[in-house]
C-alpha cells in the first residue's frame, strides 16, 4: 500500500543511486578496514590483498555479532527511568520509547569489565574485525529484506514519507515502515543508538588494549581518540530522547541505508582514526594534545549549546533558558529560533559536530589523509542531509523558513557557506 497524496520526490538519485550506494558502502567500508592495516595505509591506493571467503567468513564472527544484538536487545527491555513520547504521527498517535540508553551503556561496560577479569580475550578483537565486519553486513541485508516484507503488510499510515516509490531497489533501500516494532522494542530507534554506537566504543577500547599489549601502555594519541569519541557517545545516549526528532526517526523510512549504516558502518568506520592508531603509532607531544583538546571542547560546547537550546525550545518555548531569543512564527503554529546558536547559522549543531570530527583524525599526524576519512566523509553526509532538511523546512513552513534563510544566510560555516 502506498501513501496517499503526490508522490515524494526521489532522492540519493533515484533507484540506480541507491543500487550503486548499496555496493559502494560495503566495498568503501571493506577497504577502509583492509587498507588502515596496511604498510603505506593509502586511503585512495588498491587495498594490499583481496581477502578470500575465509578471511570475511567466520560462524564465529556471526554468533558473536548475534550474541551482540541479543545483549542489546535485553538491555533496551530492562525497565527504563522514563519512558518518552514521540513525535506526532500521521495518524494523531504517539508511540512510546524507553530511555534507558546510558544505562545500557554502562551495564555493558560492567559486563566487559567482569568478562575481562575473567578472562574474555578483548584484545582478541582487534584481529576479528574483517568477518565481524562482514557478519554485520550479512545481517544488515538479511534484516532490511525482512523490513521490507514486513512494510507488505503494513498499513499505509505506518509508511514513510518517502521509500515507498513502487521501486523496490529505492524502497529497500530507503525503507519503507517509519517506524518497525515489534511491541515495545522498536527497532530504529533500538538500532540507531544501542549496538552500533556502544560496539565502536567497544571495539575502541579493544584497540586501545591491544596496544598497550604490543607497547606497553596505550599512546597519548589513542587515549585522545578513545576519550573524545567515548564523549560523543555518551552525550549521544545520555541525551537519547533527543533523537526522536531527528529526521531519521521523523521522516525516514527504516530499510538498507539506516540498517548498514547503523550496524555495520558506525562500528567498523568510525573506529577508523583507533584502528589506524594500532597499526601506525604516532608520537603526540603535550601541547599538541592540549591544542586537540581545546579544538574538540569548542566543538562539542556548540553541538551540545546548539543541540540542547533547540531541544529545549522545541519542549517548552517559555522556559527561562530560550524565552529571551527572537523568533519567527510559522503557519503551522510552531516558531523558529532567529537568535542565540540559531542565528548565528542554520545548522550550528553541523558545525560542531565537524569541528569534533577534526579533532578525532589530528591525533593521527598528517602523514596520512586516511584518518581524515571520517571528516570527509561526514562534510559529505551533512551537506547533503542539510540540502534534505532544508527542503523538508520549506515545505513545512514556506514564506516562514524563507523570511528565516534571508535573516540567516549561512548554512554551516559563517561567511563561508
Ligand atoms: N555522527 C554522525 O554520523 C551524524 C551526526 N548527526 C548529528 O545529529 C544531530 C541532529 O541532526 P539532524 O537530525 O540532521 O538535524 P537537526 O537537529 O539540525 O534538526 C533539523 C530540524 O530542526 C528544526 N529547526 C531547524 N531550524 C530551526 C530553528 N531555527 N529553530 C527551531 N527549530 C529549527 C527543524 O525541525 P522542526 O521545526 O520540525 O522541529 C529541522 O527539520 C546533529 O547534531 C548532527 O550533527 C547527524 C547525522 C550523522
Ligand atoms: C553512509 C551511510 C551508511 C549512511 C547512513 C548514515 C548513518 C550512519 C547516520 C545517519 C544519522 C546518524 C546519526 C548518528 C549516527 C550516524 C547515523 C546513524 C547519531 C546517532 C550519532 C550520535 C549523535 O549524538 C546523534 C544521536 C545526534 C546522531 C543521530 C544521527
Amino acid at each position: 500500500m502506498a501513501p496517499q497524496g503526490s508522490p515524494a520526490p526521489l532522492e540519493f538519485g533515484g533507484p540506480l543511486g541507491a543500487a550503486a550506494l548499496m555496493l559502494l558502502l560495503p566495498a568503501t567500508m571493506f577497504h577502509l578496514l583492509l587498507v588502515v592495516r596496511s604498510g603505506p595505509a593509502r586511503l585512495l591506493g588498491p587495498p594490499p590483498h583481496l581477502p578470500g571467503l575465509d578471511a570475511l567468513w567466520s560462524p564465529r564472527a556471526l554468533l558473536l555479532w548475534l550474541a551482540w544484538l541479543g545483549l542489546q536487545a535485553a538491555l533496551y527491555l530492562l525497565p527504563a527511568r522514563k519512558v518518552a513520547e514521540g513525535q506526532e504521527l500521521k495518524d494523531k498517535s504517539r508511540l512510546q520509547y524507553p530511555i534507558n540508553g546510558f544505562q545500557a551503556l554502562v551495564l555493558t561496560a560492567v559486563l566487559v569489565g567482569l568478562g575481562v577479569s575473567v578472562g574474555l580475550p578483548l584484545g582478541a578483537l582487534p584481529d576479528m574485525l574483517l568477518p565481524l565486519a562482514f557478519a554485520a553486513t550479512l545481517i544488515a541485508f538479511i534484516f532490511s529484506l525482512l523490513l521490507y516484507l514486513k512494510a507488505q503488510v503494513a498499513p499505509a499510515s505506518a509508511l514513510a514519507p518517502g521509500g515507498n516509490s513502487g521501486n523496490p531497489v529505492y524502497d529497500f533501500f530507503l525503507g519503507r515502515e517509519l517506524n518497525p516494532r515489534v511491541s515495545f522494542l522498536d527497532f530504529k530507534y533500538f538500532c540507531e543508538l544501542r549496538p552500533g554506537l556502544i560496539g565502536w566504543v567497544l571495539i575502541n577500547l579493544a584497540l586501545l588494549t591491544q596496544e598497550a599489549k604490543l607497547r606497553g601502555s596505550p599512546s597519548l594519541a589513542m587515549w585522545l581518540v578513545n576519550g573524545f569519541q567515548l564523549l560523543y557517545v555518551g552525550d549521544a545516549l545520555w541525551y537519547e530522547e533527543a533523537v526522536l526528532t531527528t529526521m531519521d526517526i521523523t521522516h525516514d523510512g527504516f530499510g538498507f541505508m539506516l540498517v548498514f549504516g547503523d550496524l555495520a558502518w558506525v562500528p567498523f568506520t568510525y573506529s577508523l582514526q583507533a584502528q589506524f592508531l594500532l597499526h601506525h603509532p604516532q608520537v603526540l607531544g603535550l601541547p599538541m594534545a592540549s591544542t586537540i583538546c581545546l579544538i574538540n571542547a569548542i566543538g562539542y560546547y556548540i553541538f551540545r549549546g546548539a543541540n540542547s537550546q533547540k531541544n529545549t525550545f522545541r519542549k517548552n518555548p517559555s522556559d527561562p533558558r530560550v524565552a529571551d531569543l527572537e523568533t519567527i512564527s510559522t503557519a503551522t503554529g510552531r516558531k523558529l529560533l532567529v537568535s542565540g546558536w540559531w542565528g548565528m547559522v542554520r545548522h550550528p549543531n553541523y558545525l560542531g559536530d565537524l569541528i569534533m570530527a577534526l579533532a578525532w583524525s589530528l591525533p593521527c599526524g598528517v602523514s596520512h589523509l586516511l584518518p581524515y576519512f571520517y571528516l570527509l566523509y561526514f562534510t559529505a553526509l551533512l551537506v547533503h542531509r542539510e540540502a534534505r532538511d532544508e527542503r523538508q523546512c520549506l515545505q513545512k513552513y514556506g514564506l516562514a523558513w524563507q523570511e528565516y534563510c534571508r535573516r540567516v544566510p549561512y548554512r554551516i560555516l559563517p561567511y563561508v557557506y
